[in-house]
């Protein structure tokens, strides 16, 4: 296994890399702070949606579903219904446990369970931010929505769950990966919906639009609903760390307020580490989980509705 050991400072600059053993690996081979790998785990660049790699082709085929499939209509429905959480009561550790069988098809990055991906981001938060407590545990759980695909929750389809997130109810912005299949989705041709402010106004706030349905908006939700003492922050990642198109590429900017302002610099933050943590590497789960119990414990009741 390839893995980048920092020589230098922490900004990752002149890095060398050194063929490891699988015991010998740990997720950051350095002095103490992440270093954001150059590929993924298929030795593509991260989020290359073009690249030839063998989860290309299903990967397109996924965005095409799900851009035709999230419409208003759609995101409405599925946030009254699932935002009852009238469906199971269990832990934030046991809905971690139940990810262990979920592999994600939009993800052109990763193709582990989904437990891996928790530990090995809320890890690499705690490297270099060891005293943000609550930014590990944000790590821990912001996927924790893609328990929506288990068959205790209706088996959505994974076009309803993982993958980018986007509004709805105005245009979609073209920097949104495989744009060319909205040209599919109902809401393209609607007039009160494909203009830039569509159905929303210059600054109202990103808490006001509806974005596309799937995990984050869904973790969000329970997390929320069950009375979580994290700090707004901690919501607004989970809410919207899937929002590439605003994280990345700046669209839908004239969306945000003040308060959304403030909260996209942790964002941003902690999408380095949700990116770029994505290897193969493995993390020992029984000795990091007495650390991730105390803090759930700390931010959450004992049992959620979900
Ligand atoms: O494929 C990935 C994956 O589903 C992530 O969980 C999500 O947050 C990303 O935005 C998406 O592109
Ligand atoms: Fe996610
Ligand atoms: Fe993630």
């Amino acid at each position: 296994m390839t893995i980048l050991i920092d020589h230098s400072d922490h900004n990752g600059n002149d890095n060398v890399e050194k063929n490891v053993t699988e015991e010998e690996t740990e997720l950051v081979l350095d002095d103490g702070g992440f270093v954001a790998p150059h590929t993924n785990s298929f030795g593509h660049t991260f989020r290359d949606y073009d690249a030839q790699s063998e989860r290309r082709r299903s990967v397109e085929e996924f965005y095409k579903t799900n851009h035709i499939g999230q419409t208003v209509d759609f995101v409405r429905r599925m946030r009254e219904e699932y935002g009852k959480l009238n469906r199971t009561e269990m832990s934030i550790w046991e809905c971690c446990e139940l990810l262990n069988e979920f592999i994600d098809e939009s993800d052109p990055d990763l193709d582990e369970p989904q437990i891996e991906h928790l530990l090995q981001t809320a890890e690499a938060i705690r490297k270099d931010y060891p005293d943000e407590d609550w930014l590990h545990l944000t790590g821990l759980i912001h996927d924790l929505g893609k328990v929506l695909l288990h068959s205790s929750f209706g088996e959505l389809p994974q076009w309803a769950v993982v993958g980018d997130t986007y509004p709805v109810g105005c245009a979609f912005d073209e920097s949104i990966v495989h744009h060319k299949y909205f040209k599919e989705n109902p809401d393209f041709n609607s007039p009160s919906y494909n203009t830039k402010y569509g159905i929303y106004n210059e600054g109202c706030g990103l808490d006001n639009v509806f974005m596309s349905w799937g995990h984050d908006d869904y973790m969000y939700l329970v997390a929320k609903k069950n009375k979580t003492t994290l700090p707004s922050a901690g919501l607004f990642i989970i809410r919207y760390h899937s929002f590439y198109a605003l994280h990345k590429s700046e669209a839908y900017k004239h969306l945000m307020n003040d308060e959304d302002r403030e909260n996209m610099k942790w964002l941003k933050v902690f999408n380095k580490f949700d990116l770029y943590s994505k290897s193969k590497v493995r993390i020992k789960v029984e000795e990091v989980k007495p650390y991730y119990l105390s803090l759930i414990n700390k931010y959450f009741p004992a049992k959620l509705k979900w």
